[in-house]
This record gives C-alpha cells, sequence and structure tokens, in this order.
C-alpha cells in the first residue's frame, strides 16, 4: 500500500508536560511544558546538553516516571491518570528499554538475559525460549548464547540488550545512550542495527550526545533547559 494511503498513527502524544523535582526554594523545572506527538515507525534523537532534562523526558515517556503536570497519550491511553497496574503492564507490554551500561544479569546466560525480558509478557516459557533465541540469532550472536554477559566483549552486551529490548515485539523502543561505553566500530554496528530495527518498522526514541547516532535519526528533538523544541532535517 503506498505510504501517502495510510494516515500517520500517533504512538506517543505529549501535551504540555512539565516535570518539577522537589518544591519551595529547592525545586529543579526540568521539564518545561513539552508537547511533541510520536508517530508510528519514526526515529527520533532526544539531543542537548548535560542536565538540559533529556533523561527526565525519556523517563516520562518510558512511563518510569510521570509529569507533575500536563497530558500524556500511549497509543490513545492517557496515562496521567490511569491506575498503576495499567502502567505497569504498558511499560511491560508496548516498551523496551536499552540503556549505556547495558543492565544484563551476570551469573545468567545471554538467552535467559533474553528471556527474562519477557518474564512479564504473557508468553509461556517455551514461547519465551523461541523468541529469545530468535532474536539472539537476528543479532549476530547464536554462538554467545550460553555465554554469560560477564565473558562477552561491550558491542556484544549491547546486542544481547537490544534483543532483550525488541525480543517481546515492542511499539517503542526507547534507548538512553546506546554506544556511550562504546568504541567506534561497535558505536556503528549497533547505529546500523537500529536503523534496520526502524526500517522494519519500529518505533524508536533513543538520548544521544554521539553525533553519527543523532544524525541518523530522521527527527531530532533539542532538549535546552527543560524546553523541548523539534529541530529541522
Ligand atoms: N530526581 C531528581 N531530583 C532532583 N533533580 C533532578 C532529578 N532528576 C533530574 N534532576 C535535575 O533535572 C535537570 C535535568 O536532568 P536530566 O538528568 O534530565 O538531564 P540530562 O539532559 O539527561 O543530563 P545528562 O546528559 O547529563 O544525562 C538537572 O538539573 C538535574 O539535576
Amino acid at each position: 500500500m503506498s505510504s501517502d494511503l495510510v494516515a500517520e498513527q500517533p504512538v506517543l502524544e505529549v501535551r504540555d508536560a512539565s516535570k518539577t523535582f522537589g518544591n519551595g526554594p529547592a525545586a529543579v523545572t526540568a521539564l518545561r511544558a513539552a508537547s511533541f506527538t510520536v508517530y508510528r515507525g519514526d526515529y527520533l534523537a532526544l539531543v542537548g546538553p548535560s542536565g538540559s532534562g533529556k533523561s527526565t523526558l525519556l523517563n516520562l515517556l518510558g512511563l518510569l516516571d510521570s509529569p507533575s503536570t500536563g497530558s500524556y497519550r500511549v497509543e490513545g491511553i492517557e496515562t496521567t491518570t490511569a491506575a498503576n497496574p495499567d502502567i505497569l503492564s504498558l511499560r511491560g507490554h508496548k516498551f523496551g528499554f536499552v540503556f549505556q551500561s547495558f543492565h544484563l544479569l551476570d551469573g545468567r546466560s545471554a538467552l535467559e538475559n533474553v528471556e527474562l525480558g519477557m518474564f512479564f509478557t504473557g508468553h509461556s516459557r517455551a514461547e519465551r525460549r523461541d523468541l529469545a533465541a530468535q532474536a539472539l540469532h537476528r543479532f549476530g550472536l547464536d554462538r554467545r548464547m550460553h555465554a554469560d554477559p560477564r565473558e562477552l566483549s561491550g558491542g556484544e552486551r549491547q546486542r544481547v540488550a537490544i534483543a532483550r529490548a525488541v525480543a517481546k515485539q515492542p511499539s517503542v523502543l526507547f534507548c538512553d545512550e546506546p554506544t556511550g561505553n562504546l568504541d567506534s566500530r561497535n558505536t556503528g554496528v549497533i547505529c546500523d542495527l537500529l536503523e534496520e530495527l526502524n526500517a522494519s518498522g519500529l518505533t524508536i526514541l533513543t538520548v544521544t550526545h554521539d553525533d553519527f547516532l543523532a544524525r541518523q535519526a530522521p527527527r531530532r528533538l533539542d532538549v535546552h533547559d527543560g524546553v523541548v523544541s523539534e529541530l529541522d532535517q
């Protein structure tokens, strides 16, 4: 079907969302009346100087925190008034997360780590194993499936972490500095992988200080002193 016949589907809708930490004279407003929409299949980089509010925004989008004021809808569901179990369910089913420091469990194999990412998704044990093995295969890690994360290189660990995040087929993949701990060769590998995942339809949002990764994303949101603005292409 021609893409211009398909209406853009909003996945994440942020309206006038602000976040203030603390109160009184010590209060810090980390996000100021942010409004933007993320559509299915978008690939966005969140860029901006240190302390500008990128992690705060990513935490709100990933439902790891909630805005102090304003609205945030995920696939049409207003999250600011949703009950906690609904938030946990949305986050568990719809979102995958990738972090700078991988957050893999040592003492568990790569395969087990990826399976654990599907613990709350309602898949049976056999399904979890199949999906995990498929995801590791997709990222070229067949031969490292039974390795402990401590035996893997940084690039391999991040590929396991991405496999863990996408094996459950989330609607959105959130990445926080996914190349922050990698050398330039592995940065290139992870950038290619994210581009491929986006080309296959996955919606991706990544916080990054890496110019190469930021330029690869077709949309860029600049966060400056808590103010979010979209940069021109
Ligand atoms: N839990 C918190 N309590 C108080 N202040 C906070 C909290 N989290 C963040 N802040 C403050 O909010 C502002 C934005 O922080 P945030 O971590 O979102 O920035 P960032 O752009 O992600 O920075 P970096 O690139 O260094 O990770 C900073 O002034 C920070 O000190």
